[in-house]
């Protein structure tokens, strides 16, 4: 079992550290960020994610997990660190490493094995792992080898410590065979298959892997938007496209496009390294204009169905960007709130986990309430933004009793349309024929 070091408590540095420290190895997490690691060593954590908690708490007991604010006590004993620190967008939309490169001057400064293996799991551009090489040597004590690791991650929020548990692959980019051993040690406990590549290749499967799945979205968003027009219904096409192996049935769920802290910011991210090498990548520029006008989906629908939304009172049902989460990172809502402000609605919003983030963020500008029923309570439209289970499961007749106006605007087809034809509500969903009284 290996001392191993992880920079960034965040969802993926903490679901890392916790699930390798599960499988067996001494793990000490980092972060600059003191509340969040007094939080995680009094057991409790600082992110919603299924499962996370229990792990955390169990392998602190044990005495395999760690967590500082001291780079030389993380550092101290660390055969392999991951750097797992945030790579949010630039104004220009390109990958901003400043947290990258100050972490990796920290390592340099802080190393005192002869071989140390550093591992980038943050999502960074082709060429990034060179740079970190160079940013660790020029602060490192001269007879240091550093054995440099693309290890991109693939977890989703929400299930991420099942997706590091039963994940369809672990890719390992790097051009060190001393890293390779050691990456080989570290995650064989997991089982799951090894991908071994050069360390550009790995950097890109990670970019070219969630411009995939967005565009998979965006794909099946613009046949939803057809549908719509030619009388269609969106899941029927879907079920039968992904019949087709070939296209397989997972990410065609049309809604109000894809939000979350990757891939708006990693297929901007893509589109700016292709132009750094002069390429021009159309398809995937259309696919995030696609995504820009479905996330104002629902606004266009409500202008059309009410008319002026002056004074019209509107409940807003789910607030993270996908449910299972309680992170609000490029949430369809914020947008949606955003706009429904400029025409003058009010707005009332409901979230089961997400509420305080989102209150973070919007402050006293929206109402809040406790229950999808008290949400929806006279309200004149009510918007399904995230579908959690307690709004998927709101029987419409709830609707029809809270409602001033029972108009339901389903961003996530949580009903059937069969369904919603069976109770007096006015029912718009997405790529699917609406219902009204
Ligand atoms: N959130 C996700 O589902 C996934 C994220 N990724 C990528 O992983 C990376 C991290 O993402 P998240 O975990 O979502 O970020 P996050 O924002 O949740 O966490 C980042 C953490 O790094 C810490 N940090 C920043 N500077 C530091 C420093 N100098 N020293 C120590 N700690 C420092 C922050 O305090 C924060 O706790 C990004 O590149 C992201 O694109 C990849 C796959 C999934
Ligand atoms: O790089 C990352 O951060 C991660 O980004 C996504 O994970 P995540 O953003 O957590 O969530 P997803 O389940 O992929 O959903 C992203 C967005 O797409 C939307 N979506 C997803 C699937 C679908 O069929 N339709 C659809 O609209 C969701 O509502 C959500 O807004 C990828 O699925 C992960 O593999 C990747 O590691």
């Amino acid at each position: 079992m290996k001392n191993i070091a992880i920079i960034g408590t965040g969802y993926v540095g903490l679901v890392t550290g916790v699930c390798l420290s599960e499988i067996g190895h001494h793990v000490t997490c980092v972060d600059i960020d003191q509340a969040k690691i007094e939080t995680l060593q009094q057991g409790i954590s600082p992110i919603y994610e299924p499962g996370l908690e229990e792990l955390t708490k169990d392998n602190v007991q044990r005495g395999r997990l760690h967590f500082t604010t001291s780079y030389h006590q993380a550092f101290a004993e660390a055969e392999v660190i991951f750097i797992a620190v945030g790579t949010p967008q630039n104004p220009d939309g390109s990958a901003n490493l400043t947290y990258v490169q100050q972490v990796s001057e920290q390592i340099g400064r802080h190393l005192t094995r002869r071989d140390t293996v550093i591992v980038t799991k943050s999502t960074v551009p082709v060429g990034t792992n060179r740079k970190v090489r160079d940013w660790i040597i020029s602060q490192a004590p001269v007879d240091t080898r550093i054995h440099t690791v693309s290890n991109p991650e693939f977890l989703r929020e929400g299930s991420a410590v099942q997706d590091t548990f039963q994940g369809d692959r672990i890719v390992i980019g790097t051009d060190s065979p001393f890293a390779s051993i050691l990456m080989e040690e570290v995650y064989s406990p997991f089982g799951l298959p090894i991908f071994s590549t050069d360390i550009e290749s790995a950097e890109l499967i990670k970019y070219a892997s969630n411009a995939f799945l967005a565009t998979k979205i965006s794909f099946i968003n613009e046949i939803a938007n057809l549908c719509e027009k030619l009388g269609a219904n969106v899941e029927d096409v879907a079920a039968g496209m992904g019949m087709d192996t070939r296209i397989g049935s997972q990410f065609l769920r049309a809604g109000i496009g894809y939000g979350g802290s990757c891939f708006p910011k990693d297929t901007k991210a893509l589109v700016q390294l292709a132009g750094d090498v002069q390429h021009n990548f159309d398809l995937l520029e259309s696919v995030i204009r696609v995504n820009h006008e479905q996330q104002r989906k629902l606004f266009t629908k409500a202008m059309e169905v009410l008319g002026s939304l002056q004074g019209k009172r509107i409940a807003m049902l789910g607030l993270a960007f996908k449910p299972n989460t309680d992170d609000m990172r490029e949430a369809a809502s914020l947008i949606l709130i955003e706009e429904l402000q400029k025409a003058g609605a009010d707005i009332i919003a409901y979230d089961p986990i997400a509420m305080k983030k989102a209150q973070a963020i919007l402050g006293d500008t929206i109402e809040y309430s406790q229950s999808v029923t008290e949400c929806i309570q006279n309200a004149d439209a009510a918007m399904i933004v995230t579908e959690w289970e307690d709004i998927k499961n709101t029987p419409l007749s709830t609707y029809v009793e809270q409602m001033k106006t029972p108009v339901i605007l389903d961003g996530r087809n949580c009903y059937t349309i069969e369904e919603a034809a069976g109770y007096p509500v006015s029912y718009y969903s997405i790529g699917r024929p609406s219902s009204t009284t």
